[in-house]
């Protein structure tokens, strides 16, 4: 990085918090846990980690984040949300619980669970928009993209649907880029922290 480490917070009331801290720490970002607004504050962009989204909605509700993360999305943070967190900066969501909330921004509707029970987890090398080499994707109850709005560029697919887009300041993998990853979309998504 050419210019002070960016501030990039990491979603922690649920989720797979920690391989994303480590592979931001990695690339030389300031990555730190968001657990209350005055951390959501002093981000410069925020990831939004795998987990389980109705309760990520729920706990963000509880600990009043939600709706100073709806703020600061709106407002134009930059955020990266991996498989639970494509949910959650989803417009819209197909087979979600009863009144599951987003944070939303995301022009998309996404499929819940859209894999399938009988192959609930599965990794793939996919070719990704802007990245020389495939991708090594690991899926774990995933989400795909059903719909997409005419200002979200996909990515990357897997079995002919979206699994990564990104729309402006938002990017969104239906996969853990931060599981057995290379670090490559993170680095994406720090050089769109740069803009
Ligand atoms: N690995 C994940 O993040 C799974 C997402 C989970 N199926 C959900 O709907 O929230």
């Amino acid at each position: 990085m050419t210019s002070a480490a960016p501030a990039v917070g990491v979603f922690a009331l649920q989720g797979d918090v920690r391989e994303h801290l480590q592979t931001l720490t990695a690339l030389g970002a300031d990555a730190f846990a968001v657990r209350r607004p005055a951390e959501l504050d002093r981000c410069d962009g925020l990831v939004l980690p795998g987990g389980e989204s109705t309760t990520m909605a729920k706990l963000a509700r509880t600990f009043e984040l939600l709706d100073p993360l709806r703020k600061r999305v709106a407002e134009g943070m930059p955020a990266f949300g991996t498989c639970a967190g494509m949910i959650l900066l989803a417009d819209r969501i197909v087979d979600g619980a009863v009144g599951q909330e987003t944070i939303g921004g995301l022009d998309v509707t996404v499929r819940r669970n859209a894999f399938g029970r009988q192959v609930d987890s599965f990794e793939a090398d996919l070719p990704f928009r802007g990245l020389a080499d495939t991708v090594h994707a690991v899926f774990i109850r995933a989400p795909w993209v059903e719909h997409a709005g005419p200002d979200v560029e996909v990515l990357a697919e897997a079995e002919g649907h979206p699994v990564a887009v990104r729309q402006g300041h938002l990017l969104a993998t239906s996969f853990h880029p931060e599981v057995d990853g290379d670090g490559r979309v993170h680095r994406l998504f720090l050089e769109m922290l740069q803009r």
